[in-house]
């Protein structure tokens, strides 16, 4: 697997701390962070140095059962250990709102937690955070294979901020049936989306592509247009951090614009990603909640001196919401659904009946 940095989220020594790739240093610098308390671990969320929709979930998980080998060392049991894990599993869900992966994993862990009479608290929370870690690394695999399915060899991709290994557990969802395609030796051509304002897909997509040794050409997000009318481009690849019933898909910001493009130009645009990204309890993208993040990072983060007026006012909305009519189809670990999704979605979490609802 040509993955750039296995494990980019672990358990620290003893189990009681989380040890992450801080990606708020790359593509110059490998930096790996230690973080103990609750605040580190939120921060590290909020300022990104660990990002990216199943990641967050992966990482939240680690972190409720590192918090819980602490309470546990320094004698909290029971219910009183118990509601203290509950209220540092909700402050870490509501650390950014919009990625609903990071509120599936601290329900799923809390829901562990309750169910471990018995047995030391930290024990089911241990096993948990394993489960949803290796699952996502199953999840990602199928979806590459899903995905790979849909390419055929000398195709153009375009994709749009960072859905690789770095934002998930490996291969990746968005990325997943590239890096898929390079191992068995399918040959692709990339176009990167450097995704303003934080870079996402100059700093990551591009740095684990070439990692891999990947054909990406890194472009500014305003020359997706020319590449899709110049034929370069046979499918649009995204992931996503909400898809709601309808199947309206929140993701980076700037995804809808290229999923206008690709209507216009006539290519494919896809949405990958696992089931615990769908929230079926969300009726459409207006009720998905879109995370607003500090001007700054629009202002000055990436120039040595800011490149706009101090201070002046910015709106910088962190994803935007793809109306389900321009997605052609969402490929999951369950299969590719295709419209109308109020019907393909919910059909993915019935009981399976053999061959999932839609093979490629
Ligand atoms: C595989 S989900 C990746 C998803 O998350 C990213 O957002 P962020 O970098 O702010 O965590 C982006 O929307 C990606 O598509």
């Amino acid at each position: 697997m040509t993955q750039p940095y296995p494990d980019h989220i672990r358990l620290g020594p003893g189990e009681d701390s989380v040890i992450l790739l801080d990606q708020t240093q790359l593509p110059n610098r490998l930096e790996e962070r230690q973080v103990r308390s609750l605040a580190e671990m939120i921060e590290a969320i909020r300022s990104l140095r660990v990002r990216g929709a199943p990641a967050i979930g992966i990482f939240a998980g680690y972190c409720l059962y590192a918090l819980s080998r602490q309470l546990e060392a320094r004698g909290w049991k029971g219910p009183a250990l118990l509601a203290e894990l509950e209220g540092l599993g909700a402050a870490l869900a509501g650390a950014r709102p919009t990625a609903v992966n990071l509120s599936w994993a601290v329900d799923r862990m809390l829901r562990a937690a309750r169910g471990s009479a018995g047995e030391h608290m930290s024990e089911a929370l241990g096993r948990e955070c394993r489960a949803i870690h290796q699952e996502d690394q199953d999840m990602c695999h199928k979806i590459s294979e899903y995905g790979l399915s849909l390419l055929q060899s000398g195709d153009g991709v375009l994709t749009h901020c960072n859905a690789g290994p770095l934002a998930t557990s490996r291969y990746g969802t968005a990325l997943g049936p590239i890096l898929l395609a390079q191992e068995r030796g399918i040959s692709l051509r990339v176009f990167a989306d450097e995704t303003r304002p934080l870079l996402q897909g100059a700093r990551l997509t591009a740095w684990e592509l070439q990692q891999a040794g990947v054909d990406v050409t890194l472009i500014c997000d305003n020359m997706a247009s020319i590449v899709m009318k110049n034929g370069w481009v046979q499918a649009c690849f995204v992931g996503c951090d909400r898809v709601a019933a309808n199947g309206d898909t929140a993701n980076k910001i700037g995804t809808s614009g290229v999923a206008i493009l690709a209507r216009h130009y006539g290519v494919p645009f896809y949405v990958l990603g696992p089931t615990s990204t769908i929230d079926l309890s969300c009726p459409d993208g207006d009720h998905i909640p879109i995370e607003e993040r500090d001007g700054e990072e629009i202002r000055s983060l990436w120039y040595r001196e800011p490149m706009a007026p101090s201070g002046v006012k910015c709106y910088n909305p962190a994803f935007d919401i793809t109306p389900h009519t321009l997605i052609s189809a969402i490929i999951t670990e369950r299969g590719i659904c295709r419209p109308p999704y109020s019907l393909s979605l919910p059909a993915l979490f019935s009981p399976p009946q053999g061959e999932p609802s839609y093979s490629p």
